[in-house]
């Protein structure tokens, strides 16, 4: 079995070697730019803020329950969902809030795990999942053999957020409080990527990270060999034995 860059071999999947790599962060932490880093590695990246905006597309059956629940005053003109307008009421309002994440993570949910099989029938040994919300949810961890936050100190993450998507320190500070605090997920992760500093000493965190899940896939590979050379000394020990018996 020929085992390439960012957990992609060569044949046929098998399930038992394969895992998943959960990736998380706070908003503006750093996530997309990690996981391009990650991506220009050769690793498989799953994004949910991508999915999701695919499944609540015109015509979807998300799309059909945020009209019926939040109004058509909610469409641009094209018939799409206006993103600016749903997100000024979702994350000025809870009750609002778990109405959507109601309607659209298990749509999410859906089509990630479709996308998860589409990469391991390709053959991929890793899949990483770039999921903001990962632990306020908690739906997705109990299928990760590793988790991953990109963290960064509170004050360049509001600068970050309100220089990218051009909001006032109130509206950036809603946004951040509508997830559980970075410091918080940082705990709960098994790998810290550092994210305050410059984007060069990032990818340098980022190589290191990817080098430890390529040996999380050696592990597995002399795990498989072990397997198969305990089974062919049993083999070998069988044959003797029968041949001593006869
Ligand atoms: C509110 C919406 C319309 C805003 O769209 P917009 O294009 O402006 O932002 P985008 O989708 O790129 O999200 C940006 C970031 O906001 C944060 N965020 C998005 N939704 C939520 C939420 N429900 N709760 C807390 N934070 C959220 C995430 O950190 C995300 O990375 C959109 O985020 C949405 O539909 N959210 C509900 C689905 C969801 O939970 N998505 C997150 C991935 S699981
Ligand atoms: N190390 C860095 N140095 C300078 N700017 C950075 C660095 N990392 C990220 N940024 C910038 O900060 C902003 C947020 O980064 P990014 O989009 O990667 O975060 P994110 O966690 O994916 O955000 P969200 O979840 O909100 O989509 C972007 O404008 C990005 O270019």
């Amino acid at each position: 079995m020929a085992a390439a860059s960012c957990g992609f071999v060569e044949h046929h999947a098998h399930t038992e070697e394969m895992f998943l790599v959960g990736l998380t962060g706070g908003i503006s932490s750093g996530k997309s730019t990690v996981s391009s880093m990650l991506r220009e590695l050769g690793c498989p990246i799953i994004d949910a803020d991508v999915v999701a905006r695919k499944v609540v597309e015109p015509h979807t059956p998300a799309y059909s329950r945020i009209v019926y629940h939040f109004g058509p005053e909610i469409l641009l003109e094209n018939g799409e969902i206006d993103r600016q307008k749903l997100g000024q009421l979702i994350f000025t309002s809870e009750e609002k809030r778990k109405l959507l994440n109601s309607i659209t993570h298990p749509e999410i949910h859906k089509a990630m795990l479709k996308e998860i099989l589409f990469y391991f029938l390709r053959g991929y040994r890793y899949v990483v999942l770039d999921v903001p919300l990962l632990f306020e949810t908690r739906r997705l961890t109990q299928f990760l053999n590793h988790t991953v936050v990109v963290y960064c100190d509170p004050a360049t993450q509001l600068s970050r957020l309100m220089q990218r998507d051009g909001l006032t320190q109130e509206q950036a500070e809603q946004r951040v409080a509508a997830q559980m605090p970075l410091n918080e997920k940082r705990g709960l992760a098994n790998h810290v990527i550092e994210n305050s500093g410059s984007r060069e000493d990032t990818h340098r965190q980022v190589l290191r990270l990817h080098t430890k899940l390529e040996d999380s896939m050696d592990f597995l590979l002399v795990r498989v060999i072990a397997v198969a050379a305990t089974a062919g000394l049993s083999g070998i020990l069988l044959y003797a034995a029968k041949m001593f018996l006869s």
